[in-house]
């Protein structure tokens, strides 16, 4: 009696959560498809702190802004290494680089240029003609294809480089997308070694790297498989998402046509007769920054962040989390939270025009890019490249849908994968072209 006693009482420690089966756990139930909507109904039922077990790993859901909060910033310590998993210990060459390192010094000093050297603000800046030039081009390339009334699917245009197209729903072909990658990288270095490669006065970020290595400027000895996982890092974990927030924010546009007509009339007032829309315009358009804070909210490209696991055991809300759990902390689910949200299903970027809440990991009510030590450090230059992209691409074209197809008919269904991609792909017609 007592041994059971104690063990209803060991159990009570541990949030609530779906029974499971011995030895697997709930791994049967997981819904891999849209886990993000399968652990918010479970959380309905649950609660905001929801226990589970895939196979003998704990693992911890969080499903609520305040206790985001609690995970992220109060106890931000303990949830901050990354849990292992196969596939990716073997994109990040055993997982010497920042996204999927465990806690450890490493990580810390990678983390450290990341920051400081490779996207400080300054940093960001410098790539500025890179940006607006790569724009100009998907514009110039789109308009093509506009005069022929094509319609185009847009996240051709998005994604454009191969890698990491494949790097979607790859994992059966994991060994041959690593050594593809691996290829790249190499080349990618070798061209940058090669004493005929123009030194330009702005260093891109591979030319940072191969400096920091050679100057021996961290405390840690940086390798070769250290700055090729830094580039994984930047393909997957910094072009993928921000390819993903342009097509969820044309999505949510072409659903919402007057949101799309406001948006295009501020552009077009403001650039006038100008070609195109320059990275010195955006401050003045906050009606292109409320949409694309919107579609963060309601499309986030990671919508269970990257996952965590608890370096020790801690005390959270009165219940005990062992360490070495698992993780998820649902931003999709969050950020749709009825009692800090109103209509949290709507999209109304205008919810965004005169409020401080941000989305940049302070208001734990809407945390796209994560919060705390392992939030994400490329916030400054993702949202640069999506705001001078969508600029581009709604000032310069009128959007419509394939003929015979109505805004209700456009789906927001999404691929199995480490960032939310529509699973159909979005397909637009561009016309009315501004660009010359
Ligand atoms: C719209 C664009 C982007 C979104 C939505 C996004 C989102 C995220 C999220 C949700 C995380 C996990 C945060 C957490 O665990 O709390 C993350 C981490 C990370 N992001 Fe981003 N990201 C974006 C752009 C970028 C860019 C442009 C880069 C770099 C070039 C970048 C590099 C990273 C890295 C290195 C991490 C891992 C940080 C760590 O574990 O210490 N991200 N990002």
């Amino acid at each position: 009696i007592i041994y059971h006693k104690q063990k209803r009482q060991q159990k009570s420690l541990h949030p609530p959560g779906p029974p499971g089966l011995p030895f697997i756990g709930n791994l049967h139930q997981f819904d891999t498809s849209a886990p993000h909507i399968y652990l918010w109904q479970l959380s309905k039922k649950y609660g905001p702190l929801m226990s589970m077990k895939l196979g003998s790993v704990p693992v911890l859901v969080v499903s609520s802004p305040k206790m985001a909060k609690e995970v992220l910033k109060t106890h931000d310590l303990v949830f901050s290494s990354r849990p292992r998993v196969l596939g990716q210990d073997k994109l990040s060459y055993n997982r010497l680089d920042v996204a999927f390192a465990p806690y450890s010094e490493s990580w810390r000093e990678l983390r450290k240029i990341f920051v400081l050297h490779l996207l400080s603000n300054k940093q960001v800046q410098s790539f500025r003609l890179i940006r607006e030039e790569e724009v100009f081009r998907m514009i110039r390339s789109l308009s093509v294809r506009g005069e022929f009334g094509q319609a185009t699917n847009l996240s051709d245009d998005v994604v454009s480089n191969e890698h990491v197209y494949l790097l979607s729903g790859m994992i059966g072909r994991l060994d041959k997308v690593c050594k593809e990658l691996d290829e790249f990288y190499q080349e990618l270095i070798d061209e940058h070694l090669d004493p005929s490669w123009p030194k330009s006065e702005n260093p891109n970020i591979l030319d940072l790297l191969i400096k920091l290595k050679e100057e021996k400027a961290c405390s840690i000895d940086l390798n070769w498989d250290h700055v090729k996982a830094i580039l994984m890092d930047i393909f997957i974990a910094g072009t993928d998402t921000g390819a993903a927030t342009i097509i969820w924010t044309m999505t949510a546009l072409m659903k919402h046509p007057t949101s799309m007509k406001k948006l295009q009339n501020e552009i077009r007032e403001l650039i006038g007769e100008k070609a195109q829309v320059n990275e010195d315009d955006l401050p003045k358009l906050p009606y292109l920054k409320a949409v694309i804070k919107e579609t963060l909210r309601l499309y986030p490209p990671a919508p269970l962040l990257l996952p965590r696991e608890t370096l020790e055991k801690c005390n959270l809300n009165g219940y005990t989390i062992p360490p070495k759990t698992l993780v998820y902390v649902n931003a999709w689910a969050i950020a749709r939270d009825p009692e800090y949200w109103e209509n949290p299903n709507e999209f109304q970027p205008e919810r965004f025009l005169n409020t401080n809440v941000d989305i940049i990991g302070q208001d734990f009510q809407v945390i796209p890019f994560g919060a705390g030590r392992r939030g994400c450090p490329g916030i400054s230059m993702g949202l640069a490249t999506v705001e001078i992209a969508l600029a581009n691409l709604v000032y310069s074209f009128d959007w419509d849908l394939p003929s015979g197809m109505k805004k209700e008919d456009i789906d927001t269904e999404v691929l199995p994968g480490l960032t939310m991609h529509k699973k159909i792909p979005l397909s637009l017609v561009p016309r009315n072209n501004k660009y010359p």
